[in-house]
Formats: C-alpha cells, sequence, structure tokens
C-alpha cells in the first residue's frame, strides 16, 4: 500500500509529506515546531484546510501489532492535536494489510496478573477514550482484538472493502481486555457479540457494516480520502459543538434512556449559552454560510 504521504498526495494533488521527512516549506503539511521523533505512527495534517490530524499506525513487521511503545506514540499523537485548536477532527489508519492485529502478543507473553495491575498495562488507551475531538478509523485489512477494540474507541469507523475484524483472543487463552466485552455488544447486540468473541472467528467488512459495526465500507484504495472527507465535514461546524455533540451521543452508552435525554437537554440548553448557537442560527436567517469561533 501507497504511505500515508503518498496517498494523501494523490487524493489531494497537493504536496502531502511526512512531517519529520521534509523542510518545512512544503505548505500543504502543518510542521510542529517540536515534531516529535515517532517510530511506530506517523503523523501529518491533511485536508483543504490543513485540519485534520492524521495517525497512521506503522509496524509493518508485526501487522502493527499494539506495543506499549506505539500505544505511548499514539496515545501522545492524539493529545497533542486535541490541544491544537487548528485541528477540527483526527484519523487514524494502519496500512493496507493491517489496521492492526491486536495487542502485541510477543511483548504480553510472559505478564503476570501482577505486572499487569502494577504497571498499568493499557494505561494509555485512556488517552484516545479521552479525546474530546472526533477520531475517526479507517480500517483496511485485519482489525484484530486490540486492533477491533482501537477501531471502536474511535467514534465512527470507516472500512475498506477487504478490512476483517474480529476478537481472537480466545483463540490464545484469553479474553478482549480493552472493550471488546463491553462496547462490541453495545455496536452490534448481545448475540453476534457472543459468537465473535466465543469463536475468535473473523467478519468482513461488509458483515461488520450490517451489524452496525462500521458505518461505510470504501474501495480500499478510496478508504483514506473518504474519512479525510467525513473529518473535513465535520471540521466546518463549531468545534465547540462538535465536541458537545459527541459528549451528549457518548452519553448514551453511560446511562438509562431517562437520564440520557436529561443529560441531553441540559447540553442542548447549554448551547444557547454559547456564541456559535447564535451565530449558526442567525446566519441561517439571513441566509449566509456561519463563521464560528469556537466560541
Ligand atoms: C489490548 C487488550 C487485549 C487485547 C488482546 C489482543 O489483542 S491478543 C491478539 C489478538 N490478535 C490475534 O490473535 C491475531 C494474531 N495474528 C494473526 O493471527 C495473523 O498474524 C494474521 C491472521 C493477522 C495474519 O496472518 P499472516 O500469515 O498474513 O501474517 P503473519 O502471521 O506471518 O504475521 C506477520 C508478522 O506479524 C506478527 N504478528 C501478527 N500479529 C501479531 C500480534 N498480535 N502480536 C505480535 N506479533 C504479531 C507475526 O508474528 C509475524 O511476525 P514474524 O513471526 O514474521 O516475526
Amino acid at each position: 500500500m501507497a504511505s500515508v504521504s503518498a496517498l494523501t498526495r494523490v487524493i489531494l494533488g497537493k504536496t502531502a509529506l511526512n512531517a519529520r521527512a521534509v523542510a518545512p516549506s512544503a505548505g500543504f503539511v502543518k510542521f510542529y515546531s517540536a515534531a516529535p521523533a515517532y517510530e511506530n505512527i506517523k503523523t501529518e495534517v491533511v485536508g483543504s484546510k490543513k485540519n485534520v490530524g492524521l495517525i497512521q499506525l506503522h509496524r509493518p513487521k508485526a501487522l502493527n501489532a499494539l506495543c506499549k511503545p506505539l500505544f505511548v506514540e499514539l496515545g501522545k499523537a492524539v493529545v497533542d492535536f486535541d490541544k491544537d485548536d487548528s485541528i477540527a477532527a483526527i484519523v487514524i489508519t494502519g496500512s493496507e494489510k493491517a489496521f492492526a492485529a491486536g495487542a502485541d502478543i510477543k511483548e504480553m507473553q510472559n505478564n503476570t496478573y501482577s505486572s499487569n495491575n502494577k504497571g498499568g498495562f493499557l494505561r494509555e488507551w485512556e488517552d484516545i477514550s479521552n479525546c474530546g475531538k472526533p477520531v475517526i478509523a479507517a480500517v483496511n485489512g485485519f482489525a484484530l482484538g486490540g486492533g477491533c477494540e482501537l477501531a471502536m474507541l474511535c467514534d465512527i469507523i470507516y472500512a475498506g472493502e477487504k478490512a476483517k475484524f474480529g476478537q481472537p483472543e480466545i483463540n490464545i487463552g484469553t479474553i478482549p481486555g480493552a472493550g471488546g466485552t463491553q462496547r462490541l455488544p453495545r455496536y452490534v447486540g448481545k448475540s453476534k457479540a457472543m459468537e465473535i468473541v466465543l469463536t475468535g472467528n473473523f467478519i468482513d467488512a461488509h458483515e461488520a457494516e450490517k451489524m452496525g459495526l462500521v458505518s461505510k465500507v470504501f474501495p480500499v484504495d478510496k478508504l483514506l480520502e473518504e474519512t479525510i472527507k467525513l473529518a473535513e465535514r465535520i471540521g466546518t461546524h463549531s468545534p465547540l459543538i462538535v465536541k458537545l455533540a459527541k459528549q451528549a451521543v457518548n452519553q448514551a452508552y453511560e446511562t438509562t434512556l431517562k437520564s440520557g435525554l436529561q443529560f441531553e437537554k441540559s447540553i442542548f440548553y447549554g448551547t444557547f449559552a454559547t456564541e456559535d448557537r447564535k451565530e449558526g442560527m442567525t446566519a441561517f436567517i439571513e441566509k449566509r454560510a456561519p463563521n464560528f469561533k469556537n466560541e
């Protein structure tokens, strides 16, 4: 598969290169003055308005198995993009062969209950679940075990037509540990989640879409382009209101309908305390495009 850089060049017809690899004259990529030297991921800022943070998992020899150093880097990249006011949404992708083939089995082979517990195994995952901005997974290839859980940690999953999802932990004598037993039933219902978790069988992209795990399926080579377009579309709205909308939808997974509706109403009322709500409604009435200020 072409690299993220090559793909985004093709997609957007502009110079889009790895921020670490080129001089800051490239024009299209936003360069961080202190761009971290990542080893297991690549980051770029893409989109015609340079407002989409793109993270590519890049451990090709291990099919992007999620070793701790990778996750530390991924967490840092997500936190950095979340803090950056010029970024509207974040896209996480892998390679054509693998989004991620799971937690790193070789790394955790000799873990013990005690080392997991004392070492805070999986702690970095919270950096992604705590992100206030929309995070979109663009999944080509294998999304297995922790890879499927990482995709489910994202707010929206788009998939390439050859993607394969699964929770095969049962094959290696353990169970999903980063949300597979909790998020999967919420996406696909109990019977299908049980089948996936108890058999370890893989499901393809179209099945995943039918089940509601994935929102759309694209040809492999169009996936990233379409996902970036989605992020850009979200980026046309008020970042403040997008954040509130994300919080409100996520609350549906945390509570009863009654208290969820109460939460939604208080957030809805709260939008009337923002400049962007006023601007949005005023722009509609004045038949012009809104000029959101994130306030
Ligand atoms: C997060 C919380 C809890 C989560 C738990 C989990 O996710 S448990 C995990 C749940 N996931 C699984 O159980 C899936 C495990 N993976 C597989 O079943 C297969 O690799 C495959 C079907 C994805 C692809 O088959 P294929 O014949 O096309 O490719 P190939 O097999 O030749 O692999 C190429 C190289 O990548 C390596 N590597 C791959 N995955 C991992 C990994 N997770 N780890 C480490 N390494 C991994 C593989 O060893 C090989 O390296 P080598 O030996 O050349 O140095």
